[in-house]
């Protein structure tokens, strides 16, 4: 019988788990698995317990927000390629980006439905600096939009509560000097945003990056957002997010990429798939092509 590595944040999302975690287990386990399940006690410790132990299991489940799936990836990049078993992920957190654009459901239940059924895909993974990053590495304004936007508010207004949050971080904006070394060309800007991701989805909001994403071409999408110069500018810049057609507008640099160096005078905050990513003054973020598989029942 395969064997299958369940490991659960049980404080994650407001510690929903505690309501289908038995289903989840039956589930899984009617799916023909010899399931050991691991509840993770701290920070890195799920990290841990998968670098120690991954290796003895043919599937590994996870289910967390986007840092138990961070941890999951990050402990499976230790062991060789052919080694690595595929993932299956039940996304219990507050952002689901990144399950949305693998197609895995939102109720617990069905994302555990969907490892049994599902098929193992290849996806690449991202390195910023050495740390790995599963589909988003951003900075700048509106970073913390999507995050900071109250889950109540997300609820009754859904997209316009996004907007909102935006719109109160409209005159914080600080341009940043940057320079990007990107596919052979040199960039010298200011620029009020930046994210290179891999996902068609980010902050709960659709199209926003445009089309042609693909989650195993070895290619993340980079989006940097030019310093509006004037109110005509910010008024465009505002209507592109409105519309979430941003990659069309001139003051957006957009392009895909395997691998972006950027530098700059002043320190600039990240966050990289929805958790702090520290401040740096030089930025190299490589793709690392088709690096782990994850379990769905869609092609990606
Ligand atoms: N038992 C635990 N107690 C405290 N922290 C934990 C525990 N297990 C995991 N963590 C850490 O908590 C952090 C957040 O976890 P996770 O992303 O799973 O949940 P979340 O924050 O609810 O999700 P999201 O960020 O998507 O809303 C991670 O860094 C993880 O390592």
């Amino acid at each position: 019988m395969p064997k299958m590595l369940f490991v659960f944040n049980p404080n994650s999302g407001k510690a929903r788990i505690k309501y289908v975690l038995l289903d989840i287990i039956k589930i899984l386990s009617r799916g023909g698995y010899d399931l050991t399940v691991y509840p993770t006690k701290a920070p890195r410790d799920g990290y841990k317990y998968v670098v120690s132990n991954g290796a003895a299991y043919d599937v590994i489940a996870c289910s967390g927000g986007d840092g138990t799936l961070n941890e999951t990836v990050d402990a499976l990049l230790t062991m060789e390629p052919q080694d690595r078993p595929p993932i299956g992920y039940i996304p219990s957190g507050s952002t689901n980006d990144f399950a949305n654009t693998l197609g895995i459901p939102k109720s617990m239940k069905d994302a555990a439905r969907c490892i049994v059924k599902g098929t193992p895909h290849p996806c690449d993974v991202g390195d910023f600096n050495g740390r790995t990053f599963n589909y988003v590495a951003a900075f700048g304004a509106f970073t913390d939009v999507s995050y900071a936007t109250p889950q109540d508010m997300k609820n009754v207004l859904g997209h316009q509560a996004y907007l909102i949050e935006a719109m109160k971080r409209v005159t914080d904006i600080r341009p940043i000097p940057l320079t990007i070394h990107v596919n052979g060309n040199i960039i010298r800007d200011e620029f009020i945003y930046g994210m290179i991701s891999n996902t068609t989805s980010v902050g709960g909001m659709k199209n926003l990056i445009g089309t042609g994403v693909g989650l195993n071409d070895g290619l993340f999408e980079l989006t940097f957002i030019r310093k509006p110069k004037n109110p005509i500018d910010l008024q465009q810049l505002l209507n592109g997010f409105m519309t979430q057609s941003m990659q069309d507008k001139t003051q957006v640099l957009s392009c895909k990429c395997s691998r972006v160096e950027i530098e700059s005078p002043q320190e600039v905050e990240w966050v990289l798939d929805g958790e702090y990513g520290g401040k740096h003054t030089k930025m190299v973020i490589e793709v690392k092509r088709s690096a782990v598989r994850l379990i769905t029942t869609q092609d990606i």
